[in-house]
């Protein structure tokens, strides 16, 4: 029995949420959660989860959804950010159930003073499941990790009562995450931020476990967002299996990794560490930079190769003067070049987290 099993493919929504994060949980692997901009750094994904036989997280970042309505629109009430949140959302429920995998629609990093796109997105999502009976998205992340842990806990129970009534799974974040996030410098936090504490995860999961099962905390554990020199970013994995051993105690419980983990800042790290978090309860990890920079490289080299193809619509050294260009500046050439490296870069998330042949 596959993961298909269980879940449809297409876009998964409440109980389902549960079931795949479960099954991971159960099966020992981790999805990857891909940032999308375009429909085109979304199909991308999509075609190497199909590829790869595995299901697949796409989130939006609030800077990303607005950039998917339109960097020339005003964002100043998040109207773009909302609109192109939920523009990206239609456009995957759309073409998922094509690729055959189950697809996690998730929103990512939502900051305090970010909250009012959070509300127009859950707006979206109670209006969805006015007409159909499920969400639009089918999970949202609220980041309060730089707000006191009791506003943090209590405004995300708020939320949840909210978001529980119409199946939305929660993550949150607790600890900080280094690098930047959403135009928000962290790096120059203090080293002890980075990493949890035993007693935060506790307190979250037993605050949230009296509303609903289905949430998911991003614990620091030295995560940073971004690409740095080798070296750089020192993780903790094995702060996860503490955590879960301090939960385990405090319910008595059988099952071996009570909490989901979530693994912010993917990019680059190494195999041994994303293999250690996955084996201590990370269900879904993030990758964006890398898959930013992989969907530069085909589009990069394509230019370069070609570029005597590509400095004016007619005339090549190859066809002659004459020779018109077309079939080398359509975009359809050139912007699919970044598709498929940035597939090759989902396949090795794919991969590397176990996530590969599931289905
Ligand atoms: O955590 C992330 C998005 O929330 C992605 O981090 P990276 O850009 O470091 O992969
Ligand atoms: O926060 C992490 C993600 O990489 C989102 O990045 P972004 O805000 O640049 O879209
Ligand atoms: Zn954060
Ligand atoms: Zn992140």
């Amino acid at each position: 029995m596959g993961l298909i099993d269980i879940a449809p493919a297409g876009v998964v929504a409440g109980k389902d949420v549960y079931k795949v994060f479960d099954y991971a949980r159960q099966n020992g692997f981790a999805i990857p959660a891909f940032n999308v901009t375009s429909s085109s750094v979304a199909n991308a994904a999509l075609e190497a989860a199909r590829d790869a036989k595995s299901p697949v997280i796409l989130q939006v970042s609030q800077g990303g959804a607005a950039y998917f309505a339109g960097k020339g629109v005003a964002n100043d009430k998040q109207q773009a950010s909302i609109a192109g949140a939920v523009a990206a959302a239609h456009h995957i429920r759309n073409i998922a159930p094509l690729y055959g995998v189950p697809v996690i629609l998730h929103s990512d990093h939502c900051a305090k003073k970010l909250l009012p796109w959070f509300d127009g997105m859950l707006d979206a999502d109670e209006a969805h499941y006015q007409k159909t009976g499920e969400p639009l998205f089918s999970s949202h992340m609220l980041d309060l990790s730089e707000e006191p842990k009791e506003e943090n806990i209590e405004t995300c129970k708020k939320y949840l009562a909210r978001m529980a009534k119409i199946g939305i799974w929660l993550e949150m974040e607790i600890g900080i995450t280094g690098g930047e996030e959403d135009g928000v410098n962290n790096e120059h936090v203090d080293n002890a931020s980075l990493y949890t504490q035993p007693e935060d995860i506790w307190d979250i999961y037993r605050e949230f476990s009296e509303i609903t099962p289905n949430f998911s905390i991003a614990a620091g554990f030295g995560n940073v967002h971004g690409v740095y020199k080798p070296g750089n970013v020192q993780l903790r994995p094995e702060l996860l299996r503490k955590h879960q051993d301090f939960v385990k105690e405090q319910i008595k419980s059988k099952e071996d990794k009570p909490v989901f983990f979530v693994f912010h800042g993917g990019s680059g790290s190494e195999k041994k560490d994303i293999t250690n978090a996955v084996s201590y309860g990370v269900v879904k990890m993030n990758v964006d930079t890398d898959t930013q920079y992989a969907y530069l490289e085909g589009i990069r080299d394509f230019v370069l190769n070609k570029k005597d193809y590509l400095m004016s619509q007619v005339g090549n050294p190859e066809k002659g003067p004459d020779a018109p260009n077309k079939k080398f500046y359509d975009p359809r050439v050139w912007v699919r070049e970044g598709e498929k490296t940035m597939a090759k870069r989902c396949t090795i998330a794919y991969q590397d987290l176990g996530s590969a042949g599931k289905l």
